[in-house]
């Protein structure tokens, strides 16, 4: 006998609600991403207000210490191809000359100047506030300090001399804090200006052979972040640059004492020429990128590191936001890889050690 009177077979009945609970989700998917497309785009109406408005270098006054060699010196060059008036900073005289010249062959129009200063910019406050004022009084207010300076050793924590801890604190770190010191007055008077620091991939992860680089280098973290929060509402922009390692004078002087360890981990991320960390710094400052990473590693590392770091671009944080779980990942088969290296050479000194008692 057929049912009677009820509204359909039991059967329909029961696809009638199979279908109710498959279209469900999909129209709570839809909305959620109707809402989620809907946010993206608010963020990107509203990502005017938060982006920096990119600085002219055209006639603007940089200064960079460590201009008369590497990195420095390249940043300098580029700075001067964007019509910029340079102040070199460093101590050796004949370098800063050498450098100078160097400079000046970048220039695009003939009221450029570069002026070179010999000052260590990690001893003495207020030598460094006099050489300051002092370039300002020639080139007028300083637009961009760039944080060069700096100089690195590796060795195992216990073969590095006591005392090269607290040099490398002094110049890569004093020597940070002291040039921004002397130019953030004027710079928050004017409410205008960029400041950079020149850490290091070594100051966003820590590795063997760089226990008394890597402390100084995250330490320029520490400082960009705490000054960018104080000085954002004057329109200054923070930049930290963290290059892989660069082909100049200073590495091949540290290649001279780096542990196997240090050299075949550095390897991952390569070695790159100062003239396209130079552009990328530069380009990072000028549009107010809070951190300013070179290659694929760096990019990653940037990401993976951001912690609490200001954001600068809708598009870097969305970044950020998706791919954190994804570099982390990764991160652990480096760290993996890492371990690898220094425990093979481990096992390789203990077996020539063994070698030669026999
Ligand atoms: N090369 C690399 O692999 C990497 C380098 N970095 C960082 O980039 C920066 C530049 O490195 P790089 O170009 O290799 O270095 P270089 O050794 O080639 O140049 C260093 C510059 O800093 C100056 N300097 C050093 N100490 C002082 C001081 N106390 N006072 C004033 N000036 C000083 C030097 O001049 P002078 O000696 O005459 O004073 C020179 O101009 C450093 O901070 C370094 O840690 C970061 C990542 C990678
Ligand atoms: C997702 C995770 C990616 C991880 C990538 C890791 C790559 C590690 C390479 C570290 C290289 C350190 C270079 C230090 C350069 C330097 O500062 C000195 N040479 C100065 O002279």
């Amino acid at each position: 006998m057929p049912a009677e009177g009820g509204s359909g077979s039991p059967i329909s009945d029961g696809l009638f609600v199979q279908s109710w609970w498959l279209v469900l989700p999909v129209i709570m998917l839809l909305v959620a991403a109707a809402f989620i497309v809907a946010f993206v785009l608010l963020l990107y109406m509203i990502s005017p207000l938060i982006s920096p408005k990119a600085l002219k270098l055209n006639g603007a006054h940089v200064v960079v210490t460590g201009g008369s060699s590497g990195i420095g010196k390249c940043i300098a060059m580029e700075c001067y191809r964007q019509g910029a008036f340079i102040t070199l900073v460093a101590r050796d005289e004949e370098k800063l000359l050498h450098a100078k010249k160097e400079v000046e062959k970048c220039a695009i129009n003939n009221k450029q100047v570069v002026l070179c200063i010999s000052v260590d910019v990690s001893s003495d406050y207020s030598q460094v506030e006099n050489v300051i004022k002092q370039a300002q009084e020639k080139l007028g207010p300083v637009d961009m300090l760039v944080n060069c300076a700096g100089t690195s050793i590796s060795g195992k924590f216990e073969d590095v001399q006591v005392d090269r801890f607290k040099r490398l604190m002094e110049v890569n770190y004093l020597g940070s804090v002291y040039p921004t010191r002397a130019v953030i007055t004027t710079m928050k008077e004017r409410r205008m200006g960029r400041i950079i620091f020149v850490s290091s991939q070594a100051g966003q992860i820590g590795l063997f052979g760089y226990t008394p680089y890597s402390p100084s280098k995250f330490a320029l973290r520490g400082l960009a972040e705490s000054l960018q929060m104080e000085i954002k509402p004057y329109n200054i922009y923070v930049t930290v640059a963290f290059p892989p390692d660069t082909d100049t004078p200073g590495l091949a002087e540290e290649n001279k004492t780096k542990p196997l360890e240090t050299r075949l981990i550095s390897e991952t991320a390569g070695v790159c020429q100062p003239q396209h960390v130079a552009k990328i710094v530069v380009r990072d400052a000028v549009q107010g990128n809070f951190l300013s990473s070179v290659g694929p590693d760096g990019y990653m590392l940037s990401a993976l590191t951001c912690g609490m770091s200001p954001v600068t671009s809708i598009t870097e944080g969305l970044q950020q936001i998706v791919t954190m779980g994804l570099f982390r990942t990764i991160a652990l088969f480096y760290l993996g890889s890492f371990d690898s290296i220094v425990r093979r050479c481990m096992i390789q000194r203990e077996q020539r050690a063994a070698d030669k008692h026999e």
